[in-house]
């Protein structure tokens, strides 16, 4: 006779199986055609359990491809309950996840429980529900990141950028290495110590909880160990915040903690590889090389760039603009989660889908972009109107990659605007001092991984001084820096 448990077990797994049908016909009976509204289309899959097939690598490319099959810029799968909906054009991705962020701004549940739960993630404002912690912690990075507030910390990136220049002077070979000074631009960084991982780690979840409670804890306890925090910090301005909400101090305290580690997550390998992708482009593009250092002369001929050469240094602009488009370190955008159900064009989007902009698609878009493979800075310029030919302006007519290189709406990357003026400042800056080349035995195109970030896979190339007078120029801005 079966023991009791044998029932018991028996019984629940019964249970178990008739629930996970239930849960799976709901789900599949819900991205039928209801209310007459169209089904979204793309690949079908298996009854009931759906599109179980990895898509083939890289995911962007073939999600995109997609579109031409199912004549539709918006395709969608249904795997395991959840509709997964792929925007593949810029149309899609602004009206829904920007003009109708009310419902789009949600991240899924589905995947991140681990993460969140498990390894003890939640505070994390990239993986967190829309709700008060998220709003919190964005407000937080607004104070600190917001256009205007950004400019604060000019400075501090332009000393790290010399230092930068220095250490690419005298270890040339290792500018995979010196790359990673990025990080510590995220200012609050400086406060972090040296053996803190990376975003790129990966082991089990009961590893992985100690390693991220430290992740959450170091910057925070390297602040409140400092007597007084330099101004170009940018903990100072969430710090005054905190103290300006006495009325939760300990909530207040678990916010500005989440704060500053997402700032090191989502801002450390996002940056840093898009600094990489520079030195690959241009050790492959010796005309670009040319341009650009021909425009960083004409403006700043015997010193070294500053931002009040911003304006005046438009070919930099583009430079940074084909680096972002060419190859997106998240060519996938992150998942928003639709919080109610949602009609578009006529489709039917179920709540609880989870909604990604193909960001490598808009940013390939041949109508936007003519021959989106070639790594062309030019695109994004024109000459300004009655000068000579080579007095460029930023051509208002040709999207900006920014539209979509760090995402939409109301989850939009709010690092974007430091991001930015710190890898502009590093681009016209290396321009100014380096010639980049190819070196001996790798000169082809460089592999980039195809995970959640796309990265560059580590390469060779020659940086050497445009001559000793260039090299010059370094030592005398550390000296005045000093
Ligand atoms: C080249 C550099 C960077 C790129 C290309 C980039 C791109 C992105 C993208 C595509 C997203 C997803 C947005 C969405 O879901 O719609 C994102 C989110 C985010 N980024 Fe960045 N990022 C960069 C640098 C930074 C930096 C320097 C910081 C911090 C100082 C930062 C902090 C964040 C945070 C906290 C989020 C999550 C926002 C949320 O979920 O509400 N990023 N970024």
């Amino acid at each position: 006779m079966a023991s009791t448990s044998q029932t018991a077990f028996a019984t629940l797994g019964a249970a178990c199986l008739v629930y996970l049908f239930a849960k799976f016909y709901r789900s599949f009976a819900a991205c039928r055609n209801l209310h007459g509204l169209k089904k979204l289309p793309g690949p079908r899959g298996w009854p009931f359990v759906g599109y179980l097939k990895a898509a083939e690598r890289p995911a962007w490319l073939t999600y995109w491809r997609w579109s031409d099959e199912y004549d539709s810029d918006v395709v969608a799968f249904y795997v395991l309950g959840t509709t997964v909906v792929i925007l593949n054009s810029l149309k899609a991705a602004t009206e829904l996840l920007e003009a109708r962020s009310a419902i789009y701004s949600d991240r899924p549940t589905f995947g991140f429980t681990m993460l969140r739960e498990l390894v003890g993630f939640d505070w994390n404002i990239t993986v967190s529900e829309y709700g008060p912690y998220w709003r919190d912690s964005r407000r937080a990075f607004a104070h600190a990141f917001h256009p205007h507030a950004v400019a604060r910390y000019r400075p501090a990136e332009l000393k790290a950028t010399h230092q930068f220049l220095r250490d690419l002077l005298n270890e040339p070979e290792d500018f995979h290495g010196r790359i990673r000074y990025l990080v510590d631009l995220i200012p609050i960084l400086k406060y972090v110590p040296e053996w803190f991982p990376g975003a790129g780690f990966k082991r089990q979840a009961r590893i992985w909880k100690k390693e991220v409670t430290n992740i959450a804890d170091a910057p925070f306890a390297a602040m409140e160990a400092c007597d007084s925090l330099p101004d170009d910090s940018a903990a100072k301005p969430l710090l005054e915040r905190m103290l300006d909400s006495p009325d939760d101090p300990a909530y207040a305290r678990h916010v500005l903690r989440g704060t500053l580690a997402s700032m090191y997550i989502a801002g450390a390998d996002t940056t840093t590889s898009t600094l990489a992708t520079f030195f690959h482009a241009l050790s492959r593009h010796p005309a670009v090389l040319y341009e650009a250092q021909r425009a960083v002369d004409r403006v700043c001929a015997g010193r070294l760039p500053t931002f009040a050469d911003y304006d005046a240094l438009p070919y930099i602009h583009a430079l940074l603009r084909e680096c972002l488009r060419w190859r997106p370190v998240v060519p996938l955008n992150f998942a928003h989660r639709a919080t109610k159900e949602d009609v578009y064009e006529g489709y039917r989007i179920p709540a609880g889908a989870l909604v990604l902009a193909n960001n490598w698609a808009i940013m390939h878009d041949p109508a936007a972009y003519t021959d989106p493979e070639d790594f062309n800075p030019r695109r994004f310029l024109r000459v300004r109107s009655g000068e000579a030919d080579d007095d460029l302006e930023l051509d208002p007519d040709v999207r900006d990659p920014g539209v979509a290189a760090f995402g939409f709406g109301r989850r939009a990357c709010p690092g974007r605007h430091m991001a930015y003026e710190s890898l502009w400042i590093a681009m016209a800056s290396v321009l100014a001092v380096f010639d980049v080349l190819p070196a001996e035995g790798d000169e082809g195109e460089v592999e980039y991984t195809d995970g959640f970030l796309s990265t560059p896979k580590p390469f060779r190339c020659i940086i050497r001084p445009r001559s000793a007078a260039h090299a010059k120029l370094v030592y005398l801005a550390l000296e005045l820096d000093a």
